[in-house]
Order: C-alpha cells, then structure tokens, then sequence
C-alpha cells in the first residue's frame, strides 16, 4: 500500500503551505493526520484534533509567541538543521529558499507514489 510521508522541519519552514498545495493539486491522493508538537497549543487548537487549515491559519498569529518560547524554537530550529546534515536521519532534505523550486522538488519525490495511488483507485 501507499507509504505514509512525513514533513518533518523547523517551525515557519512551510512545511503546511507546502502539504496544503500537494494536497489541494492532488485531490483524494493523500490523507491528513494531527501533528504531534511538544510546543503548547495556540488559540483554536484542540488535543486530538486535526490542524484544519485554513480556519487555523487566520487563528494562528505568531504574536501568541513569548519571547522565551521564540528563543526556545530558534534554538531547536538551529538543531534540527545540524541534525539534517547526518547521514540516514532524513531521507531527504529539501530546502525551502524558494517555494516554487521547493514544491517542484517534493512533487518530484512523492511522483511515484502518487502514480501508484492514483492508478490503485
Ligand atoms: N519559500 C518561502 N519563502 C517565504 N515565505 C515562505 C516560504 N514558504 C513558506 N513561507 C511562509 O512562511 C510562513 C510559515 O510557513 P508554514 O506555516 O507553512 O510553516 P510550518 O513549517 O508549517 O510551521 P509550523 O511547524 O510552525 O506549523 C507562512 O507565512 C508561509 O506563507
């Protein structure tokens, strides 16, 4: 069967602006499952539930931020991105400079699986 794809990256790196795209090209293709984050909850998120796009991205203000909690994921972004580096912990790393050649890159990675789900339907 088709194989679960996991986004995996810094905070504010696009990882849902980019899934929201895959899955809005790809009607039917993938399905969505909560995230897990050890930061606490914003205004509008519920434990257990899913981070229903839209609705949550005009509730979602980057001011809910504290100083100390800001600190605390740029300390942890800086790590994860060490840690990008070493051999076998991500299959793949793509770099979200651009978001278009960003896209281009992980469509051009899930292809085949998206084919295969695609033809199994
Ligand atoms: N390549 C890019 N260049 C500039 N801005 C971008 C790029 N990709 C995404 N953004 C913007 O950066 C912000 C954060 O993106 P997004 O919410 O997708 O990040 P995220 O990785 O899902 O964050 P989190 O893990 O905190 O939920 C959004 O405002 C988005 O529009």
């Amino acid at each position: 069967g088709p194989r679960p794809v996991v986004l995996s990256g810094p905070s504010g790196a696009g990882k849902s602006t980019l899934l929201k795209r895959l899955m809005k090209d790809h009607e039917g293709v993938f399905g969505f499952s909560v995230s897990h984050t050890t930061r606490n909850p914003r205004p509008g998120e519920e434990d257990g539930k899913g981070r229903e796009a839209l609705a949550e991205k005009r509730l979602r203000d980057r001011q809910t931020e504290t100083e100390e909690s800001l600190q605390k994921r740029l300390e942890a972004a800086r790590i994860d991105m060490e840690l990008s580096k070493e051999a076998g912990v991500f299959d793949i790393v793509i770099v979200n400079d651009d978001l278009e050649k960003a896209y281009e890159e992980l469509k051009e990675i899930l292809n085949e699986e998206i084919k295969k789900v695609q033809e199994a339907k």
